[in-house]
């Protein structure tokens, strides 16, 4: 293939990452020509819907699927963590660029870290897993719904005076070069991370062999390998209702071990497993498992109203 087109939302961190896979493309094939397609998603355009609400449905990747689908488009650059974990029929990750950095950071205002937080502060977040999480660090912390992309976050801090913090992905954080705004990062073992955070992923349909082909070439494999074990445990459990669950893997000359947690939407119930291998499907499932037998479906049927059959 000589030439490329990647469709892309316009936030500036989309655009970060749509131009880091145009890079990596270009170095792996010299003379290649790679263009980005900027557009707009439900997601970009309906600000007022709670996130916890569209977790998981394609909120912000399904007008670029179309494209794909169209034809106006070879590939699709997302963050991985708002990809679903069953893709629309005949599209496919063909790439998962090398990881950047898994952890949750703390954005505290005037410089405060969030364990110098004061009694009652309030932190902004709009993710359910952060705010269990939290919870369970801070039990008198209140966690605040706040939208929108990373620049909007970062100025609804400064702007509002009942706001002590926010809650953002730090490899977001980073590829914005706002690293210097980060006054803490959350131990990854600790404030376990979302499926996939920090992971790039190029999207394509399965059955163009010739675009699947070039995006082996930018493909990490321990970045895949631990992003699909996450990703299974998830899919395992998940089902599209809205407990928190994280997981989060290391790959080290091949072996996954993977950490994974299902936690009550209060933070007073967490199930923790880990488990290791090298296959990330049965890493994923042997994780969900242990995790239901610790007790993982008791906090699912309380937030899902009805029991998993796994
Ligand atoms: N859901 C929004 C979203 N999707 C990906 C990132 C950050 C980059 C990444 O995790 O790869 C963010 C922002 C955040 O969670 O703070």
């Amino acid at each position: 293939m000589r030439s490329f087109r990647i469709g892309t939302r316009k936030s500036d961190l989309a655009l970060w990452q749509a131009r880091f896979v145009q890079r990596l493309l270009e170095e792996a094939h010299p003379g290649m020509e790679v263009e980005l397609v900027t557009m707009d998603t439900e997601g970009d355009k309906r600000l007022e819907v709670p996130l916890s609400s569209v977790a998981g449905k394609g909120f912000f990747t399904a007008e670029i699927e179309e494209r794909l689908y169209g034809g106006e488009i070879d590939i699709a650059v997302h963050s991985l963590k708002d990809l679903p974990t069953v893709l629309p029929e005949g599209l496919g990750i063909g790439a998962y660029c090398e990881r950047g950095d898994a952890r949750d950071a703390f954005l505290g205002k005037d410089g405060r870290t969030f364990d110098e937080l004061p009694a009652q502060a309030r932190v902004g977040t709009s993710s359910l897993r952060r705010t269990a999480q939290l919870r369970r660090l801070r039990p008198d912390v209140e966690c605040v719904e706040i939208r929108g992309n990373l620049g909007t976050r970062w100025r609804k801090l400064q702007e509002a005076d009942d706001m002590d913090g926010i809650v953002l992905a730090a490899a977001g954080v980073v590829r914005l070069g706002w690293q210097e705004r980060i006054t803490q990062f959350f131990d990854p073992l600790t404030v376990l991370s979302a499926p996939g955070q920090g992971v790039v992923a190029v999207e394509s349909l399965t059955e163009r062999a010739d675009v699947r082909e070039a995006l082996a070439a930018v493909n990490h494999r321990p970045t895949e390998l631990a992003a699909r074990a996450e990703r299974c445990f998830l899919a395992l459990l998940g089902g599209g209702c809205q407990t928190p669950i994280a997981s989060f893997a290391t790959v080290e000359d091949g072996a996954i071990r993977l950490a994974g947690s299902v936690i009550s939407l209060d933070g007073t119930e967490l199930v923790h497993v880990t488990e290791t291998g090298d296959d990330p499907g049965q890493v994923g499932e042997r994780a969900a498992r242990r995790a239901l037998d610790a007790g993982a479906d008791a906090i699912l049927r309380a937030t899902c109203g009805a029991p998993t059959d796994h």
